[in-house]
């Protein structure tokens, strides 16, 4: 467990993930994306989908962050969001599991603390990465034991919608940092430029993870579009 942390420390996380309506959306795709990955230098993949996961495991001897991103009805939570997917998850070999771990409740009625207790009972050494969206949901994952802290959806709920990681000097993630007392601080979401990248490195987080701004070229392209046209 120290031994995967240690290996991922200070590096780059590419997340390599393209869902069914965007171009890349292909196993072989993310296959092919991760080994890119690698031989730029990054210490790890995040993927989305048992599917793309066992892709990369095939082509690349990096860690995996795993995820399976899966819309239950109405509710919000799609990020990993029930044991299903935690199962689904723990057959692929992923060597860390991201879950959503918001305040909000998941599909099946269940509170964060439930899941969180319900994963530890059946998988006490798995590796678990909290992605959520504020300095409170931060402080009650590291709480409740998860190993890793992210702000992936921090831009992303409704309290936090359209927020960036990079605004007001970074304030969010800093205190995220400052609150954070025993997981490990991953940046992710957001980060889309190595600038970016290296100002955070800067400030005492574990890793950092890139996704967007490495593989998706529609979102690649649209900065390049965007700033041409100013
Ligand atoms: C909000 C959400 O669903 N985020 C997802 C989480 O896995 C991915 O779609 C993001 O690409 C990932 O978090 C990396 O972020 P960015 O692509 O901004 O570098």
């Amino acid at each position: 467990m120290q031994q995967l942390l240690d290996k991922i420390h200070k590096g780059l996380i590419v997340s390599c993930q393209a869902l069914e309506n965007e171009p890349l959306h292909s196993s072989f795709i993310m296959g092919r994306m991760a080994i890119a990955a690698k031989e730029g230098g990054a210490t790890c993949i995040r993927a989305n989908s048992v599917a793309d996961i066992m892709e990369i495991k095939k082509n690349v001897d990096l860690p995996v962050i795993g995820i399976i991103k899966q819309v239950y009805g109405q509710n919000d939570v799609y990020i990993t969001p029930t044991m299903v997917e935690i199962d689904a998850l723990m057959e692929t070999k992923a060597d860390i599991i991201a879950t959503d771990a918001t305040a909000r409740i998941r599909p099946n009625g269940k509170t964060l603390e439930q899941f969180y207790c319900d994963i530890r009972a059946k998988y006490p050494d798995v590796l678990l990465m909290a992605d959520v969206s504020t300095i409170d949901e931060a402080v009650y994952a590291d709480q409740l034991g998860f190993d890793i802290v992210a702000p992936t959806l921090y831009g992303y709920t409704n309290e936090t919608m359209g927020q960036k990681i990079y605004q007001d000097d970074y304030a969010v993630l800093k205190e995220i940092i400052k609150a954070v007392k025993n997981a490990k601080v991953i940046a992710e979401g957001n980060v889309i430029t190595p600038e970016i990248a290296r100002s955070i490195l800067d400030m005492n987080v574990h890793a950092v993870v890139v996704g967007g701004a490495i593989t998706r070229p529609q979102q690649i392209t649209k900065r390049f579009v965007n700033a041409m046209q100013k």
